[in-house]
């Protein structure tokens, strides 16, 4: 049975739609991830499935019953909203068991409790939100909102007010309290990191409209659209000639998967990942006997583990990839190991996996 079911949902605030006819389906006790620019109403959304913003039209099902002529409190839908929205004047204990007041007080605070252990904050139902670090906050937000067993909750960017190590550590135990309840939850998110990493299904908005849903693998590796392909990962954008499941582009000819079945022939747009390209000194024995492809480096910024490396084709398109850190590289300049790329630099690149290409028609 699919947890979630919209179909044609289109709402908006009085003006033209905000959403535009959405059908999404989510698996019972699914994570899927709202991935979109700022604007592409992602959190409207969540207001429609919350009760909260009226849908023009459209149906939603969660569980097997129809939602969107309930009022939000009958839908059995939780919400944890950016800032958590605790009660202030509530201590940790009554913030989590506000919405319990059908059970019995003995059964209350079994399910506090309960919620509580499952979130870590065990020890702090004492506690006043003003006394929480903001990760704590989260936390009591996420308890209070599965506290009722909701059929399905809504996290609305609750991680975006933490530091990166916290924000990590937390998503790690949403996603873990999530996967032991088997809730399906849908969370909204900014961070393509965070939510290929995080979902088992990512959802990709822009202008009120799914521009595609599918796991993060396949949203990664075949994206629907040039568009999709830069917005869930660097990318590099070439132009080419498509032939023969292979296609012509500034860095040589590449075996070439196309979208929608069989890969189309003529001019496309070509799709590559950074880490699809290997980079080498130009000065290197060529791999073929027409010589690799070269590049001249533009920019080249570290990462940590990794330098980021801009280049130009010699027919000026733009093209990215990364350089493994070598620490002996700067520790000997001049000697065996090979020099981190500096702007002007040539080097070769080869290049591994096929290219993916999109008819021109297809949105960039
Ligand atoms: N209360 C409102 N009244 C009128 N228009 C609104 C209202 N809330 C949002 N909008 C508009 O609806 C569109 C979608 O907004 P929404 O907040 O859903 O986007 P979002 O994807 O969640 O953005 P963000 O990532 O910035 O939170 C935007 O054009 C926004 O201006």
């Amino acid at each position: 049975m699919s947890a979630l079911l919209v179909r044609g949902l289109s709402a908006g605030y009085g003006g033209p739609p905000v959403l535009r006819s959405i059908d999404l389906t989510v698996a019972d006790g699914a994570l899927a991830c709202l991935l979109g620019p700022s604007g592409s109403g992602k959190s409207t959304l969540l207001r429609c499935l919350a009760g909260l913003l009226p849908t023009e039209s459209g149906t939603v099902m969660a569980g097997g019953r129809r939602l969107d002529d309930l009022p939000p409190e009958r839908r059995r839908v939780g919400l944890v909203p950016q800032d958590a929205a605790l009660f202030t004047h509530l201590d940790v204990e009554r913030n989590v068991g506000y919405g319990l007041n059908r059970l019995s007080r003995p059964e209350r605070r079994d399910r506090v409790a309960e919620l509580l252990e499952l979130t870590g904050l065990t020890g702090l139902q004492r506690r006043m939100p003003y006394e929480l670090s903001g990760g704590q906050q989260q936390r009591v937000a996420l308890a209070r909102a599965l506290a009722p067993r909701p059929e399905l909750l809504l996290l609305d960017e609750p991680f975006s007010g933490l530091d990166p190590q916290l924000r990590v550590e937390l998503r790690d135990q949403v996603r873990a309290v999530l996967t032991e309840l088997r809730t399906t939850a849908l969370l909204v998110s900014h961070d393509r990191d965070e939510a290929l990493s995080t979902a088992d299904q990512v959802v990709v908005m822009r202008e009120g409209e799914i521009r595609q849903a599918g796991t993060p693998v396949e949203i990664y590796r075949y994206p629907a659209d040039p568009w999709t392909g830069r917005f869930v990962g660097d990318a590099i954008i070439l132009s080419g000639v498509a032939d023969d499941a292979h296609v012509r582009c500034a860095l040589g000819r590449l075996p070439a998967v196309g979208d929608h079945g069989g890969p189309p022939s003529g001019p496309v747009t070509v799709l590559l990942r950074p880490e699809q390209l290997r980079l080498r000194p130009a000065t290197s024995a060529p791999v073929s006997t027409r010589g690799p492809v070269e590049v001249t480096v533009t920019a080249v910024a570290y990462r940590g583990r990794d330098w980021r490396i801009d280049a130009l084709t010699d027919s000026g398109e733009s093209v990215l990839a990364w350089w493994l850190d070598d620490p002996d590289a700067a520790d000997d300049p001049g000697g065996t190991s090979t020099p981190t790329p500096v702007p002007g630099t040539r080097l070769a690149v080869d290049v591994s996996g096929p290219a993916l290409i999109f008819a021109p028609r297809s949105s960039s």
